[in-house]
């Protein structure tokens, strides 16, 4: 693996450093080929292959209800020359702006192409925060493109696709804002020597992301073509939403959930009936704003949103989707765990359905599960690990009791790690000793949904050669 790091702002690098830092580029370079990728892209790839060969066959008749929207339109490409294939998707998150290419490798023309190279980049803050500017903000886009031309040969731009999609930040936008963005980046893909297929700039739907991160890291711990099938389900907090999803094993969880709740797809001949929601304003970020009682009234200039989860004395300003906020401690009044639960508590009772079947289930959990358990040193930056919902518990508890020892670096920590325990054990009902899997990266791929994206991307394109 080759890592090349040109600035940072991953929380390995913002670690004991400033945590609100928004603006910096992280990129890395990865190369890895592991056998059982092998495996599974050669699935994907030979599934692209026939469905080529017979376009009249929609190999996933199933998937058209939940991913109809999702996918550029269904057409067959000559993508690549014999030796390579790639795939470029951005993830417009609400806290940054994220470009992964992916390429793919045909050594021999009867051989099946290979997964061989992910690049990654990402930029801060995310489009979101551009809702009044957005020809700004597709020029980050500009220049994450940029990092494509440079890893994608300039024989292969005009067939490789390009797709980008937004997720709660713009979710959360007036419709005209996010409106405007999304057609200033279309303009900026379509000025690009890439090929941009229809819808390949869009809002992604809750359900999409909490099911194609499901796909990845199912994919990614081979599961999906096991013979055993026992999936794992997956928790990705991000800043604006929340997503849970995995595949029920009881009966009454698929009778009693809400209809909404439950989507049924086909792949490799099986079909996966998931438990999927996200719920938006549930992010961590929009979870400090919730807390700070800013969501409904907006940053008013001389106001000062405080809280018992915040060091007594602080007083600072915070930016959030391109607002920014004063904010502080209860000078004089009450902080610590107890009162700091409280608090957090309030933006997640009552609001979540609970499933009685997933206490006892395997989940991955990843994104700012993983930052703040990293942060304050529950897991290994690099390794991950597993932990028990108690232990994001007992670190809330350490953390905001000992306030008054705080750094600059970190004046959410408290909030965060309330925060996180709340919406495991009284959000979703997790219980105290429930063991959670932290993961960024399963051998080496990025635990989120944007390769399970692309691997639609690529099967919905019938990429072949
Ligand atoms: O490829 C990615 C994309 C995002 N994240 C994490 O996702 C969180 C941010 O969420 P995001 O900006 O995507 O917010 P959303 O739009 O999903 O609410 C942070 O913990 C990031 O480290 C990540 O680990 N890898
Ligand atoms: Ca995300």
């Amino acid at each position: 693996m080759v890592t090349t790091y040109k600035s940072l702002n991953s929380s390995a690098a913002t670690k004991g450093k400033k945590l609100s830092a928004e603006t910096a580029t992280l990129s890395y370079k990865m190369d890895y080929e592991p056998s059982f990728l092998r495996t599974l892209f050669s699935l994907i790839l030979v599934s692209s292959l026939l469905d080529c060969v017979l376009s009249e066959v929609d190999a996933f008749p199933d998937t058209k209800t939940w991913f109809e929207n999702l996918l550029p339109s269904t057409m067959c490409i000559q993508n690549a020359s014999i030796e390579s294939v790639y795939g470029i998707m951005f993830d417009a998150g609400s806290t940054g702006t994220r470009i992964h290419i992916y390429s793919f490798t045909q050594k021999y023309p009867d051989q099946l192409p290979e997964l061989r190279k992910e690049i990654f980049e990402s930029v801060k803050p995310g489009l979101s925060a551009y809702a009044d500017i957005p020809e700004q903000g597709a020029e980050t886009i500009r220049g994450l493109l940029e990092v494509a031309k440079d890893a994608v040969p300039s024989s292969h731009w005009k067939k490789t696709p390009v797709v980008l999609k937004a997720t709660a930040g713009l979710r959360l936008l007036p419709e005209k804002k996010a409106q405007a963005l999304l057609s200033e980046v279309k303009n900026v893909l379509e000025e690009s020597p890439f090929l941009v297929p229809d819808n390949s700039v869009s809002i992604m739907n809750g359900t999409y992301e909490g099911i194609l991160a499901w796909i990845t890291v199912n994919f990614l711990t081979g599961q999906l073509y096991s013979q055993s099938k026992q999936t794992v389900g997956i928790l990705d907090l991000g800043g604006a939403s929340t997503q849970i999803t995995f595949l029920p094993q009881s009966e009454e969880t698929l009778e009693q959930s809400p209809l909404d709740f439950i989507t049924s797809f086909k792949m490799f001949h099986t079909t996966y009936k998931l438990y999927t929601h996200s719920y938006l304003g549930l992010g961590l970020k929009a979870a400090r704003l919730a807390t700070l009682g800013a969501v409904e009234t907006g940053a008013v200039d001389k106001q000062i949103f405080r809280s018992s989860c915040l060091p007594k004395n602080l007083e600072a300003v915070w930016e959030f989707g391109g607002v920014s906020y004063r904010y502080g401690g209860i000078e004089n009044g009450e902080s610590g765990f107890k009162s700091c639960y409280a608090e957090v508590l309030r933006i997640v009772a009552g609001k979540l359905h609970q499933v009685d079947e997933i206490k006892g289930s395997t989940f991955y959990a990843f994104s700012y599960y993983y930052d703040r358990a990293a942060d304050t040193n529950l897991i290994d930056y690099g390794k991950g690990g597993i932990l028990e919902v108690r232990d994001f518990e007992r670190k809330a508890i350490e953390v905001c009791d000992h306030m008054e020892g705080f750094t600059s670096s970190s004046p959410f920590l408290c909030m965060d790690l309330s925060y996180i325990t709340a919406l495991l054990k009284e959000g979703f009902g997790f219980k105290i000793n429930t063991p959670l899997q932290l993961t960024k990266k399963v051998n080496n791929v990025e635990t989120s949904w944007s390769l399970g994206a692309t691997f639609l991307m690529l099967q919905s394109l019938r990429i072949s050669n």
